[in-house]
């Protein structure tokens, strides 16, 4: 019999994860299931690895974008990595956005099992990342938005921190290096991104597709306050050809330094820090999903 581990964060969904569990298990009758709860950062993780040496068929990863990427950092590196399965229950979840994953937990749930396609990794220095890489005081501000503020404010608790940080306009000296180019800029924000939602909106990178193995690298220069508001609405809406603070360019390995301590918001978190190298691995894990 197929084996299949699910990993449930219960601090997500508004702390209601655990009430899927009995759905889950029914949809995937014909597997044999182990299930297992996170209590706190790193167990994802330590699971999804297991489930990989131990020669799982599937992981499913129950919660937000957090859980989801502490599971795909345990089976990356992997050389036997399960068909992953997501349940989203976050407030952004644009990895499963991205994937033409029902954020409708029930409707998610009924893909389990069922097709599957392959995705795009990112790996920036040793860690992976599924969607975004964000540098910048807007990004620390985003990745400072603590799982009470999540449960209590959803995703406003971005837009009140991300508004926040604009308006103190903290800027950045950063290095760029991509397809052999280099760009010396005073940020606002640089993302790199790997799908067509970028915390949960559109239009920013339309083009991109989960598998077609590139980096989306914009760069956001910091701009006087009166421009602020037009640069990110330009940002937002993917007008970025006529706008000057905006520089866009697609690249598979993009290298990040900057003479000044910086962190990286990684997914949605702050794991790491510059300097940084990041690639793309190419169709690296397969996902259900309804594409
Ligand atoms: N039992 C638990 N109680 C509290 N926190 C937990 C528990 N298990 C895991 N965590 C933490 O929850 C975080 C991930 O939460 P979640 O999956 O909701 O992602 P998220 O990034 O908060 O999602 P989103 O931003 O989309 O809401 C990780 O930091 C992890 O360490």
């Amino acid at each position: 019999m197929k084996k299949c581990m699910v990993i449930i964060n219960p601090s997500s969904g508004k702390e209601k994860a655990l009430e899927y569990e009995k759905k889950i298990i029914a949809q995937l009758h014909n597997y044999e299931v182990v299930m297992k709860e996170t209590m706190g950062e790193g167990d994802a993780t330590r699971y999804a690895k297991k489930a990989c040496d131990e020669n799982y068929d599937t992981v499913i990863l129950v919660g937000g974008d957090g859980t989801l990427n502490e599971g795909i950092n345990g089976i990356a590196e992997q050389p036997h990595r399960p068909v992953v399965g997501i349940v989203p229950l976050g407030t952004v979840n644009d990895f499963a956005r991205a994937l033409n994953i029902s954020l409708d937990p029930d409707e998610a749930i009924a893909l389990l099992g069922g097709r599957t396609r392959k995705a795009d990794i990112g790996k920036v220095n040793d860690i992976y990342f599924t969607n975004i890489i964000a540098i910048g005081s807007l990004a620390e501000a985003v990745g400072e938005v603590s799982v009470e503020q999540k449960t209590s404010l959803g995703a406003l608790a971005y837009l009140f921190e991300g508004v926040k940080a604009a308006i103190e306009n903290d800027s950045c000296n950063i290095v760029i290096t991509a397809n052999g180019q280099t760009y010396k800029e005073d940020i606002m924000i640089f993302i790199c991104v790997l799908t067509n939602s970028v915390g949960s909106f559109r239009q920013i990178n339309e083009d991109a597709d989960t598998s077609d193995g590139l980096l989306h690298g914009f760069i956001v220069k910091s701009t006087n306050t009166l421009q602020v508001v037009g640069t990110a609405k330009n940002l937002i809406t993917g007008n970025h050809e006529k706008d000057d603070n905006i520089t866009k360019f697609d690249a598979q390995e993009i290298q990040i330094k900057a003479d000044q301590p910086l962190a990286l918001n990684v997914d949605g978190d702050l794991i790491s820090q510059l300097p940084a190298k990041i690639s793309v691995l190419h169709n690296h894990i397969e996902f259900y999903c309804n594409n």
